[in-house]
């Protein structure tokens, strides 16, 4: 369990993270969505107490981090890929990491089996892919066997392969019933791996519910429909809360009437519809509408 009650952190003029309360459950992968400079990695680096925060706190299983008799064993985190020392092979820092936390020798072995490393774990590490590294990071992270696992950008730079790998393993890891806590930018890894989302917006919560949802409230449904005529049905449809958008000749796109609405209005015109379908809105979809306001620089268009 991981729970943030009135946390606050400001770097001089700047409030990265703004009085932000949320209790995370175990058993369940929480997703950690922001545009970038929300707030999300301070947050993530306050509950391994790699920082200080300004008011408020973070507790892991209900006590700070430095609390902890033996963190690791608690929390594993995955907060910068490449940390370490590049001279040092993957099996040595992991090696190191087990001696200081006294972690027995036979977990690395176990890690780097889990974690694909077999093959390069007697490689120095500043010879690691970024994939690799993120491997080794997960593999140290897992080291204690930890309950609470805190991922920032976990699948930044991994391939296809890496990134299934990583949506599996977090998957395995909250069926456990751990807590896992993960941040990234992709949307449709999300959309795969999480049961609940945290949206952050300017250090601020801006949602804090189920994917599901998350979905229903912040997505908009349209519905597709395809008439032999699609004329007299938009006609009949039209009103100011309603966007309608024509595909082709006969279909076209509705905002702002559920389908029900719309098959009941095409009986009452006689109109013969082939085709009425919800189309909702994908995480990315929802994730922009909501975040729209939040966004520090926005990108012009491609014209
Ligand atoms: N050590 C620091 N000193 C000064 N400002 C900082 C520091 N760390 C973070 N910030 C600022 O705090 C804000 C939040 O940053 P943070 O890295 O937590 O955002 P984020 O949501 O993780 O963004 P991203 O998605 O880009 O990783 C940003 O404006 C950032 O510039």
């Amino acid at each position: 369990m991981i729970t943030a009650s009135g946390l606050s952190k400001t770097y001089g003029s700047r409030t990265a993270v703004d009085g932000i309360s949320f209790a995370l459950e175990p058993g369940r992968v929480t997703g950690f969505l922001g545009p970038n400079g929300a707030g999300k990695s301070t947050t993530m680096r306050l509950a391994m107490g790699l920082d200080r925060p300004s008011a408020g706190q973070i507790t892991i299983n209900g006590k700070l981090f430095a609390e902890h008799r033996a963190p690791l064993r608690e929390v594993g985190a995955v907060l910068d890929a490449g940390a370490g020392h590049p001279g040092w092979t993957g099996e040595q820092q992991l090696r190191i990491l087990a001696a200081t936390h006294a972690i027995p020798r036979s977990r690395v072995q176990e890690v780097i089996e889990m974690t694909g490393l077999s093959s390069v774990a007697d490689r120095r590490t500043k010879g690691y892919s970024l994939g690799m590294s993120q491997r080794l990071g997960i593999a140290a992270a897992m080291l204690g066997d930890p309950q609470v696992l805190i991922f920032d950008e976990p699948i930044n730079g991994l391939d296809p392969e890496g990134v299934r790998w990583v949506r599996q393993l977090v998957r395995r890891l909250a069926g456990q019933g751990r807590t896992v806590f993960l941040s990234s930018h992709l949307m449709s890894e999300m959309a795969q791996t999480a049961d609940h989302l945290i949206v952050l917006g300017q250090g601020r919560i801006i949602a804090d519910q189920p994917l599901g949802d998350f979905l229903d409230t912040a997505g908009e449904t349209r519905v597709l429909v395809r008439t032999e005529d699609s004329q007299t049905l938009m006609a009949g449809l039209a009103g100011a809360e309603v966007t309608l958008t024509c595909q082709d000749a006969e279909t076209f796109e509705v905002r702002g009437v559920d389908a029900r609405s719309i098959g009941r209005r095409a009986l009452e015109l006689g109109v013969v519809v082939h085709e009425l379908t919800p189309l909702h809105s994908s995480l990315e979809d929802s994730y922009l509408r909501l975040t729209g306001d939040y966004v520090e620089h926005r990108s012009g268009g491609l014209s």
